[in-house]
């Protein structure tokens, strides 16, 4: 017998009174739907419930291959960043986890049925996609800190030469409790369920292995398709397009030199195929910027903010000519895009691949929502590209509406080539005793 209340007197959507109501005629329901709590209809008989209807659940990456995936793949509309502690005691542990990992991201870039489990355990999955999952463009992309290489797991000679614990820089106000961590998962997909689930799912299976220590979730703006032409870049919180002049990614040599480790005889042997990611939690002072004129803004940048254009320019992707303008006038030499990358002959080896999403946590004790970038960059030479970058840009005129809060230096696994691989795998074999 059922240990609740029997509150079905009290109740206004009893079962007699669904039915008086579904006997009404068309226009009566609709006027009693809006009136008494009936599950109102949109004009394509919809219910407001039902749940929002994708096209693309069925994407899919696949996950193995040479490099991991969430470097080069689009970015989606959702994603994240999780920092974990590895609670592992040892080496056997460690190897677990990035067992584990390894196959359940798998798992969920695939998509797939989970069992069913006898009703007196706990059930195979949060269950907050159903039973069965889609891949929704979920990529789960793992890297590691500089922290993992202390005494713990022996692996210390084998640390990527550039990974380093992040120090902050002038502008800087890191929070610690936001900074830093052993393993990093880059999540991102189609939806922001499906990366919550896929970040409830590696914690449910690594209990003991792996503990969240920050996280920050992100989304990027939708665009409807377009008949013709390429897609323009996506805008940040400060409503410029982000991402505009970052290196081609279908460019597989340019890739090679300035993404993934491997050309440096320098790096340990393992790290080929990898790269070096930094994160950013980067707040961004919305009411300040949303007061300041559009001509100072645009020249905080660099760009024009309705089309992206460089200041010398007409479209997004035109080239800027700073030689035609080395004093300034038209792009000021202080702009953030003539720091960031001065276009001056040998400066293509610091060049960085930018994945940021925008990020909207809630509100300050002040009022002042707390809104930003998260920001992601990956590249083959953590020095010679963020870090160049970033002292370049000390001092820059954004940072009067800017400040970098948290975030982490990780290096980023190669991939797991097939089904018998695994992540950190070369890792592991190169530093066996
Ligand atoms: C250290 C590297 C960088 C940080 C930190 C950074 C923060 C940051 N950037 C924007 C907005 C834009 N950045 C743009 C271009 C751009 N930014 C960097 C580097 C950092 N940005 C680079 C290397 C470039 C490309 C420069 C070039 O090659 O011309 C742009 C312009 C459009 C584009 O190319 O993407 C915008 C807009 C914000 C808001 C921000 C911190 C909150
Ligand atoms: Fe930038």
């Amino acid at each position: 017998m059922s240990d609740q209340p029997d509150n079905t007197s009290r109740c206004p959507f009893t079962l007699n009174r669904r039915r008086f109501l579904q006997g009404l005629g068309a226009a009566g329901a609709g006027v009693a739907a809006g009136g008494l709590g009936l599950p109102a209809r949109a004009a394509d008989g919809h219910a407001v419930t039902g749940a929002p209807v994708s096209t693309t659940t069925a994407q899919a990456y696949p996950f193995h291959g040479r490099h991991q995936q969430g470097i080069l793949t689009p970015r989606p509309a959702a994603g994240m960043v999780v920092a974990c502690d590895v609670l592992a005691r040892d080496r056997a542990g460690l190897e677990r986890l990035l067992r584990t990992l390894t196959e359940r991201i798998a798992f969920l870039t695939e998509g797939g049925t989970y069992p069913e489990r006898d009703p007196a355990y706990p059930p195979a999955d949060s269950g907050i996609l159903g039973p069965t999952i889609a891949p929704d463009g979920l990529t789960v992309t793992v890297s590691l800190g500089a922290s993992l290489f202390d005494a713990r797991f022996g692996l210390a000679d084998a640390r990527p030469r550039h990974l380093q614990r992040m120090t902050g820089f002038p502008n800087d106000a890191l929070e610690p409790e936001r900074c830093h961590g052993d393993l990093s998962l880059q999540i991102c997909a189609n939806t922001h369920d499906t990366t919550l689930h896929a970040l409830r799912d590696l914690i449910k299976h690594t209990p003991g292995l792996l503990m969240v220590r920050w996280k920050q979730e992100g989304t990027v703006p939708v665009v409807p398709p377009r008949d013709h032409g390429p897609t323009p870049s996506a805008r940040n919180y400060l409503g410029f397009r982000d991402g505009t002049a970052n290196p081609d990614t279908d460019d597989a040599t340019l890739m090679d030199t300035l993404i993934w480790t491997g050309s440096d005889p320098e790096e340990p042997a393992w790290t080929r195929g990898g790269s070096y990611q930094v994160v950013r939690l980067i707040r961004n002072y919305v009411e300040r910027w949303d007061r300041t004129p559009l001509a100072e803004q645009e020249a905080v940048f660099g760009r024009r903010k309705a089309s992206g254009a460089p200041l010398d320019g007409e479209r997004e992707h035109d080239t800027p000519d700073y030689a035609a303008d080395p004093g300034g006038r038209i792009t000021p030499l202080d702009a953030h895009i003539r720091l960031a990358n001065p276009r001056t002959p040998g400066f293509e080896t610091h060049r960085i691949l930018r994945r940021p999403f925008n990020y909207s946590n809630g509100v300050e004790a002040n009022g002042q929502l707390d809104m930003g970038l998260l920001f992601i960059v990956y590249q083959a030479d953590l020095e010679a590209g963020f870090i160049t970058a970033q002292n370049r840009l000390n001092g820059e005129p954004l940072e009067e509406y800017i400040q970098p809060v948290g975030g982490g230096y990780f290096f980023t696994l190669p991939g797991a080539v097939d089904a018998s691989d695994y992540l950190g795998r070369a890792l592991l074999e190169a530093t066996a005793i």
